[in-house]
């Protein structure tokens, strides 16, 4: 089974076009959705999970119709959003139970063996009792995942997970994500990318609504070896680096500057070339997208 959208466009009623022509075809397996702020991830993941509109275009799962037949959707789909709202006086169990019972699990018995197999899934058994409001941000986001998984969905959509999460409880997480996505579509929005380098067999990046690239990780890095080159600068001399070169990022490190410049032959004797990886893959191309309009190279946030 894949998610195949074609031609999808929306235009919000204040003009912002947040979805521009998109054509994307998601296999089974974690698939990362990759783009800056306000690329229009959350917008085409509402989309494929049927809680707005599209203006054109299509998207269909298997033979299912995802913008005609949205109860049908609905029935296989799991969806953690960005903003997961969740009572906080109420325990995770109970929760859960009363999520089951609205996506129609409606015999006791059985929902309570649902209920507490996704528990232990997601680690959260021994906890299970204790309220929402005193979980982490890990737990909730593993909670989120628990009801997302109800009614053994065919689609997961995670929408920015891992945002906010220490190291510790984001490997926790990427874990359950990948048991999980051995079976299913699970399609993982995010602008860290390396929560898709980690995790994705595919993926895309969008910017402004489009669609820049899509494809493996891997062969895509590969295509960019030898083109990626580095070069430690102050910062006060960025600006004439950038006039000059192409510079993609720039990142502190032990108090200096490094630049990442694209370039097919070396720039000059001061740049040595690195080993391209996900992020110069992705700047590289939000870089040739933004060309002409850019005052700032995309500088590095470590995660
Ligand atoms: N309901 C709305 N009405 C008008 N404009 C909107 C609406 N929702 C989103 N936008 C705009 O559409 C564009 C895409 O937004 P969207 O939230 O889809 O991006 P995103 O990639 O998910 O960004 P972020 O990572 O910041 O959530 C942005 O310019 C945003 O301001």
């Amino acid at each position: 089974m894949e998610l195949v959208i074609q031609n999808l466009s929306k235009t919000y009623p204040n003009g912002t076009k947040a979805l521009k022509n998109i054509n994307l075809t998601i296999p089974k397996g974690m698939f990362g959705l990759l783009g800056p702020n306000g690329a229009g991830k959350s917008s085409l993941m509402r989309t494929i999970a049927t809680l707005q509109e599209a203006d054109t275009g299509s998207i269909m799962l298997g033979d299912l119709d995802v913008l005609r037949q949205k109860e049908e959707m609905r029935k296989v789909l799991g969806y953690l959003p960005q903003e997961f709202g969740v009572y906080p006086k109420v325990s995770a169990e109970e929760m859960l139970d009363h999520f089951a019972v609205l996506k129609g699990i409606s015999n006791p018995k059985e929902r309570k063996e649902v209920v507490a197999a996704l528990l232990q899934q997601t680690n959260l058994y021994d906890v299970r009792k204790k309220n929402l409001g005193g979980y982490s941000g890990g737990m909730k986001q593993r909670f989120g995942i628990a009801q997302a998984l109800l009614g053994n969905p065919q689609l997961i959509i995670v929408d920015e997970p891992t945002a906010g999460l220490d190291p510790a409880e984001r490997n926790r997480f990427h874990n359950l994500l990948s048991e999980i996505g051995e079976n299913v579509i699970v399609i993982l929005s995010t602008h860290i990318v390396e929560d898709v380098t980690d995790l994705c067999r595919n993926f895309a990046i969008i910017n402004k609504g489009e669609v820049l690239l899509t494809g493996d990780p891997l062969e895509v890095i590969n295509n960019l070896n030898g083109r990626i080159w580095r070069k430690f600068i102050h910062k006060s001399e960025l600006a004439a680096h950038q006039a000059q070169y192409d510079v993609i990022s720039s990142r502190l490190f032990a108090g200096k500057t490094i630049i990442h410049v694209l370039s097919d032959v070396q720039p000059g004797v001061e740049f040595e070339p690195v080993n391209a990886d996900l992020e110069d893959v992705y700047f590289s191309r939000i870089f040739e997208a933004t060309k002409g309009e850019r005052h700032e190279p995309a500088e590095v946030i470590m995660n």
